[in-house]
């Protein structure tokens, strides 16, 4: 049974299915935006993980960090997003991305990347505390 006989079984009418199936790609094509820009963001920081590992630098910057969380507290007050929703996420985001340097530090020759890497997903939800 589709999605849709399955809301005519339960007697939604039809403008209310429509309604929810323009939401709903909207939704999927700002998923497909997201993934996109996690996978630019992580080119990113894999760049930024070579370049450390190479000269020798921590993985993990607390100063950096601290300044685009307040950064980021404040774009989403402005987007009338729940800033610590920002927080939570962006932490979640930089805890996978050292988690990343830390890898490349020890293995710098690796081919692996980050956006196709399946052995190492993250499996703490956001706001869990670093590992
Ligand atoms: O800017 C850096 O130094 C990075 O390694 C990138 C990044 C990030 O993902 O934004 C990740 C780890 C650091 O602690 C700070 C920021």
């Amino acid at each position: 049974m589709s999605t849709s006989d399955t809301h005519r079984t339960h007697g939604i009418d039809d403008s209310v299915l429509a309604e929810l199936t323009r939401l709903r790609e909207s939704i999927d094509n700002i998923d497909a935006a997201v993934v996109h820009m996690l996978a630019e963001r992580f080119k990113c920081t894999q760049q930024v993980g070579l370049l450390k590992a190479r000269h020798h630098l921590p993985p993990a910057d607390p100063a950096r960090e601290a300044r685009q969380i307040a950064r980021l507290r404040q774009l989403a007050e402005t987007a009338h997003l729940d800033p610590a929703f920002a927080e939570k996420l962006l932490n979640f985001i930089i805890a996978e991305v050292i988690r990343h340097h830390e890898r490349i530090a020890v293995e710098p020759d690796t081919t692996d990347t980050p956006t196709n890497r399946t052995h190492n997903t993250p499996d703490t939800p956001p706001g869990a505390p670093r590992p």
